[in-house]
């Protein structure tokens, strides 16, 4: 998909593709026994069901007259009998397919979830978030019911259909042909909508999901909103895609609708004319018919359409289901870009020799943002790369962590092409702290210790501490174990990128990298934590960009970076020597504290 929008609908497919059913049998697999065991017990009630309309024809034809008391008792007791099976029966069918229907529902959840953890940046840069929640949580709870009934449903009703229809034939093969006669017309209305109502369905998906990446970036955007008072804007937009979706729904819907109603035109015509033809031949001369077979055969009517209405709904519901489908193995199917290669080796324990040879790249084909990058950062040493805003200096440090993979030349790590090393082993041995330091809800202490799971609560505050983050932490109520809610709105931002820091810090990298990590801090916390940065930086390769260059002007090595290019590289004395584009910045920066 290329960019998408939240107004942006996503491309629909034309025609269906039988192999997502074969996969949704895949999920269905594991729980076939018990599913079976789930339709033979239906099966065997349908069956004993299924003589009770015989029961009432001996009831009417002899018992009744032959004034036979026994043989009343006798259906009555049966009767109840089977009843109280069908019920029992029921009851396990429903509690059993709910657990299974959520168990699939759960493993196919489970799926997309876990490869959405394995997919690059790039999807995430491509798409709103909104649109790949819907996926995750409202299509795939849209199969549960597909999945808890729909299924054993159709395999019963299915079996019922044939055990009534071997009824109804024992009993009058002229009646049953007439009933028949209904099925040709309900296969034309089918025929007649289907390719419309499988789009109805498509397109209402694609508001569905229009809707949800609204709302997911309204939330995200609240701040922004009430800060340019965009309040009734966004209440317009929000109405406009809820009544595109309340259209898109109403229409498809209505393809469903039409069914149920069609099936009881059809099935009301039909057993009127039984009726007209049945008592016909009662009255005949010859009485071809009885009354008793009759009346049991209009009982054997209402049976032999049952199935079919529930059919008709399955067939609705696994339209409805496979526009979901679709998005959903979409979703599995999405390429992870940057994932092990088949011989990938695990990243011994580097030293930290950082080496881009001639590396390029783009976000997009055809656009470049980096053009021939080189540099080498020994270990131990402090890179620094400064320059404009979009110049590609968070770009340059993630391909270092390899969230993207480079389009030409290579990035090495003392020595191995980190492209043919496994992922987790290269990211274990960095420290990142990106723009966004992202806090996720629980607590401080549990934030930070997401840089190492196994670092003690002593570890955690020694980290803390280094960055000076202890002290706020403590003032908090319950300091580590306070409670912070997902985005950390509850904290400053200096704080959060503190607390990300530490997060960093934790993980004892090798490689530290750190992306504006102390724009938000105030200049006085800024001197303190340099002074324990620059403990820390010691023995670690590290990669620091930073806007405000009184940071950096103690590392080895500054790069220059302007439109993807390094223009200057050099110490701090040496650049200001050469009084180029970094003694500009530093100056412009000098004046304006002055
Ligand atoms: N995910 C992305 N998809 C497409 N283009 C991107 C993406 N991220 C960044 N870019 C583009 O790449 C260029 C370099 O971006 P980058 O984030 O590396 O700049 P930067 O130097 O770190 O900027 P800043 O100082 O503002 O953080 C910019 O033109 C930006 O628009």
């Amino acid at each position: 998909m290329a960019r998408n929008r939240y107004d942006m609908d996503e491309i629909l497919e034309d025609s269906f593709d039988v192999n997502q059913l074969k996969r949704l049998a895949g999920y269905i697999a594991p729980y076939k026994k018990k599913m079976a065991g789930v339709i033979l017990l239906m099966l065997s009630s349908s069956a004993l069901t299924m003589a009770i309309p015989i029961f009432f024809q001996n009831v009417m034809d002899h018992s009744i007259p032959e004034k036979d008391m026994k043989s009343i008792t006798f259906y009555s007791i049966a009767t109840l009998l089977i009843a109280l099976y069908s019920g029992i029966s029921l009851r396990i069918k429903i509690k059993t397919m709910s657990v299974i229907g959520q168990n699939i529902v759960h493993d196919i959840r489970y799926d997309i979830f876990c490869h959405l953890q394995e997919l690059p940046f790039s999807y995430y840069d491509d798409r709103p978030h909104g649109k790949i929640q819907v996926r995750v949580v409202n299509y795939v709870n849209s199969l549960s019911d597909l999945l808890s009934n729909g299924i054993v449903n159709t395999f019963t009703d299915l079996c019922n259909l044939i055990f009534i229809l071997m009824f109804m034939f024992a009993l009058d093969v002229r009646l049953t042909l007439i009933c028949l006669c209904g099925l040709p017309v309900l296969a034309f209305v089918i025929i007649l909508i289907k390719k419309k109502q499988r789009r109805a369905w498509q397109i209402q998906s694609n508001k569905q999901s229009n809707l949800n990446a609204y709302i997911a970036e309204s939330i995200n955007g609240i701040r922004v909103t009430q800060s340019f008072v965009r309040e009734n804007e966004n209440t317009g937009i929000f109405n406009n895609l809820s009544k595109n979706y309340r259209k898109s729904w109403m229409r498809a819907v209505m393809f469903n609708f039409t069914m149920g109603p069609s099936v009881d035109i059809i099935s009301t015509f039909t057993t009127a004319l039984i009726y007209v033809l049945g008592v016909r031949w009662i009255l005949a001369p010859d009485m071809t018919l009885t009354v008793g077979v009759l009346i049991a055969f209009t009982a054997y009517i209402g049976r032999f359409w049952a199935p079919i209405n529930t059919l008709a709904g399955f067939y609705n519901s696994l339209l409805t289901a496979i526009s979901y489908l679709e998005r959903i193995f979409e979703t599995i199917d999405e390429p992870v870009g940057v994932r092990d290669e088949p011989d990938a080796i695990p990243m011994p324990e580097v030293a930290g020799e950082v080496k881009f040879s001639h590396v390029s790249f783009g976000y997009e084909p055809g656009q470049k943002i980096l053009e021939d990058i080189n540099f080498t950062a020994e270990p131990g040493e402090t890179y620094a790369i400064v320059g404009p805003t979009g110049a590609g200096k968070s770009t340059i440090v993630n391909l270092i962590s390899r969230f993207y993979n480079v389009d030409s030349g290579k990035i090495t790590i003392d020595g191995i092409d980190i492209s043919k090393v496994t992922l987790h082993s290269l990211r274990t041995q960095m420290g990142i702290m990106m723009q966004d330091s992202f806090i996720f809800a629980g607590t401080i202490m549990d934030n930070i210790r997401y840089g190492n799971r196994s670092a003690t609560d002593e570890e955690v505050i020694r980290a803390a501490k280094t960055v000076c983050a202890h002290d706020f932490i403590m003032e908090m109520e319950n300091g580590y174990k306070t409670q912070v809610n997902e985005r950390g709105s509850r904290l400053s931002a200096g704080q959060r990128q503190l607390i990300s820091f530490a997060r960093a810090l934790l993980a004892d990298p090798k490689i530290l990298i750190l992306d504006e990590a102390t724009s938000s801090i105030d200049t006085e916390t800024e001197l303190l934590l340099q002074k324990g940065l620059n403990e820390l930086l010691k023995g670690r390769t590290s990669f620091i960009i930073a806007h405000r260059l009184s940071t950096i002007k103690n590392a080895d090595c500054i790069l220059y970076v302007d439109k993807g290019d390094i223009l200057e590289r050099g110490n701090h004395d040496a650049l200001m020597e050469q009084k180029g584009e970094y003694y500009k910045l530093y100056m412009s920066q000098y004046d304006f504290l002055k």
